[in-house]
């Protein structure tokens, strides 16, 4: 008989994902306050975006993002003729006119195009959630419509909780990660990465990485083949892979 520990199934939630809206096309429906948070959040992260809303209701952060060309905008009221493009991958309303937001709703539902109305919950596929951004980490945090407000509370506390550095570290992770596969390209190498890399992760502190200099971690992708970690300190000391193995100390540790 199986132990059968599994998790336990806790409904209710949401799937959080990241969801990659590079080069992808989005509509941004209204140019109010709610409006220009969501266009930064998505120029963060390389969508095109194309705003509808009058001139006269732009507020000042979304016209200053018109004016600089950093969104496509057209300048009246929403026509469902705006949802013919097949390209459109997501549609945001922050609009005060419930109204519309539902007639929206509707048709994005008749495309099969994702939407958030943002003053409309039940009409929603996704929620936004607060976010913490430090390079190329970011936290978000979702009380699953319960209290906004309170989402923004925890995500500054996490964020006050987190190393200065932790971003920076995790950008060079992903420099070496990239070199890693160009070292060991191979498929069935999977495995060996996966724990090779995760224990480079483990054993060198967060300082170390961010010092990880291009040749650092040349040197480093030596001792991926015998599969062994060594420190900075032995990396930069330029000692021959098979001379040292981790002891479980987090220092210096050189078996000779
Ligand atoms: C996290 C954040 C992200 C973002 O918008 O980017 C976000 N709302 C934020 C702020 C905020 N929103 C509101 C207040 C006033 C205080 C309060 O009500 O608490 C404040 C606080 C403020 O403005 O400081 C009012 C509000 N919000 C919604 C409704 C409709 C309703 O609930 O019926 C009403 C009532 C309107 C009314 O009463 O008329 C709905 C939603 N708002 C969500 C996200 C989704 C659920 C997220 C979750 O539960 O975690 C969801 C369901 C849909 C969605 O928007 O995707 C952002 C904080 C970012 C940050 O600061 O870090
Ligand atoms: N989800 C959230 O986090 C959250 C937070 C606060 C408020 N809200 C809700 O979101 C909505 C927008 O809030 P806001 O503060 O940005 O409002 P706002 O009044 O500042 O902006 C509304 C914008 O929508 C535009 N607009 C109105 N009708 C339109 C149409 N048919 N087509 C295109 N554009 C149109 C207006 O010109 C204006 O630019 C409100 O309903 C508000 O209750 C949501």
């Amino acid at each position: 008989m199986g132990r059968e520990n599994f998790p336990g199934v806790q409904g209710g939630g949401s799937l959080i994902l990241a969801w990659q809206v590079r080069n992808k096309k989005v509509l941004v429906i209204g140019g109010g306050e709610v409006a220009a948070g969501r266009i930064l959040n998505l120029l963060n992260a390389d969508a095109r975006v194309t705003v509808i809303s009058p001139r006269a209701g732009l507020n000042p952060e979304v016209a200053h993002r018109i004016a600089h060309n950093q969104v496509e905008y057209h300048d009246r009221k929403f026509e469902p003729s705006d949802l013919d493009d097949p390209n459109i991958t997501m549609v945001l309303t922050a609009i005060d006119d419930s109204e519309a937001s539902s007639q929206i709703w509707k048709l994005c539902k008749e495309k099969r195009i994702a939407a958030n109305i943002a003053d409309v919950p039940p009409e929603c596929d996704f929620y936004f959630g607060s976010v913490h951004r430090d390079g190329p980490l970011q936290i978000m945090v979702s009380t699953n419509g319960n209290g906004p407000k309170m989402a923004n509370i925890v995500r500054r506390r996490i964020a006050a909780s987190l190393p200065e550095n932790i971003g920076e570290a995790i950008k060079k992770v992903g420099v070496l990660r990239k070199k890693l596969r160009g070292v060991a390209p191979a498929e069935e190498e999977g495995p060996k990465r996966m724990k090779w890399m995760s224990k480079v992760c483990v054993q060198w502190s967060l300082e170390d990485l961010c010092d990880m200099e291009e040749v650092d971690m040349d040197a480093l992708l030596r001792s991926y083949a015998p599969d062994q970690v060594p420190s900075l300190t032995q990396v930069r000391l330029g000692e021959e892979p098979g001379l040292w193995q981790f002891d479980g100390s987090f220092g210096w540790s050189c078996v000779v």
